[in-house]
C-alpha cells in the first residue's frame, strides 16, 4: 500500500525575524506538520522554545504540532506543553531511568489526549524500544546527536529505521517511523526507502524556496 510521506518542518531553523512570512510559506507548502524543538540546556547543551511560543503558534496555525522534547525530566515538561496544545509529544528514552517508565509516562500522554513518541539517541541500540513498541504512536530515529540543526546525517540511522520497518509488519504494530537530522532531498530518499513516514528537516527546508524543497521531500512511498 502507498502512503504519503509526512514532512515536519523544524522550527529550530526559522528566521524569526521574518516569523510571519516564512509561516506563511510553510502552510502554502505540502507540509501537514510543524517540529517544535524543546530543549531544557541541561539534557543538551542547548536552549530553546516554552510553551508560551507554542502557544503563539497555534494561534497563527493549524499544522499539527509535533513536538520534540529534549528534556531531563519528561514527565514534567510533557504535561506542559500538552496543556498548550500539542498534538504529538517525542520523549527521549535516555532522559528515563527505564523502559517501564516510558511506557507509564506513555500511557499518561495519551491519557491526556496527546499522541505518544519515543526517540533514541544515535549511540542508544534500537533493540531497547521492544517492549514499548506495541503502546506508542511514533517512534523518532535521532540521525545527529540531538542539540543543534545544521549537522550530518548519520547514515547507520537506516538500519534502524529498516529494524523498525520490519518489526511493524512482522509484529503488526501502528506506530510511524520518523526521523530528525540532517535530512535534505538525498538522504531523505534514503530514509523513504528503508521504511521512513515522517522526516523532519530544519536547516535545508528554511534556506531558499520553502515550498520547494519541501516539495523535493515529498515522494510516494
Ligand atoms: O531535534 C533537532 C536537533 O536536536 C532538530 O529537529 C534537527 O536538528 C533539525 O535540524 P536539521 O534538519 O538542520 O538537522
Ligand atoms: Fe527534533
Amino acid at each position: 500500500m502507498k502512503s504519503e510521506i509526512i514532512i515536519a518542518p523544524s522550527i529550530l531553523s526559522l528566521d524569526y525575524s521574518e516569523v510571519d512570512r516564512q509561516l506563511e510559506e510553510l502552510m502554502a507548502s505540502d507540509a501537514k506538520w510543524l517540529h517544535f524543538d524543546v530543549m531544557d540546556g541541561h539534557f543538551v547543551p542547548n536552549l530553546t522554545f516554552g510553551p508560551d511560543i507554542l502557544r503563539g503558534f497555534k494561534k497563527k496555525t493549524s499544522l499539527f504540532m509535533d513536538v520534540h522534547i529534549m528534556v531531563d525530566d519528561p514527565t514534567f515538561v510533557s504535561k506542559i506543553f500538552i496543556e498548550q496544545g500539542a498534538d504529538m509529544v517525542t520523549f527521549h528514552y535516555e532522559a528515563m531511568n527505564s523502559i517501564e517508565e516510558c511506557i507509564v509516562l506513555c500511557k499518561e500522554i495519551q491519557k491526556q489526549g496527546c499522541k505518544c513518541g519515543i526517540s533514541i539517541k544515535p549511540a542508544t541500540p534500537v533493540e531497547v524500544l521492544d517492549s514499548i513498541l506495541e503502546y506508542v504512536d511514533l517512534v523518532l530515529i535521532m540521525s545527529v546527536n540531538p542539540g543543534f540543526g545544521g549537522q550530518s546525517f548519520m547514515e547507520d540511522s537506516l538500519e534502524r529505521i529498516a529494524y523498525l520497518d520490519n518489526k511493524r509488519k512482522e509484529d503488526q504494530y501502528n506506530y510511524l517511523i520518523e526521523v530528525d537530522g540532517g535530512i535534505n532531498d538525498v538522504t531523505g530518499k534514503k530514509c523513504i526507502d528503508a521504511g521512513v513516514d515522517v522526516l523532519v528537516a530544519g536547516s535545508y527546508v528554511f534556506k531558499g524556496n520553502i515550498k520547494e524543497k519541501v516539495k523535493s521531500l515529498q515522494c510516494q512511498k
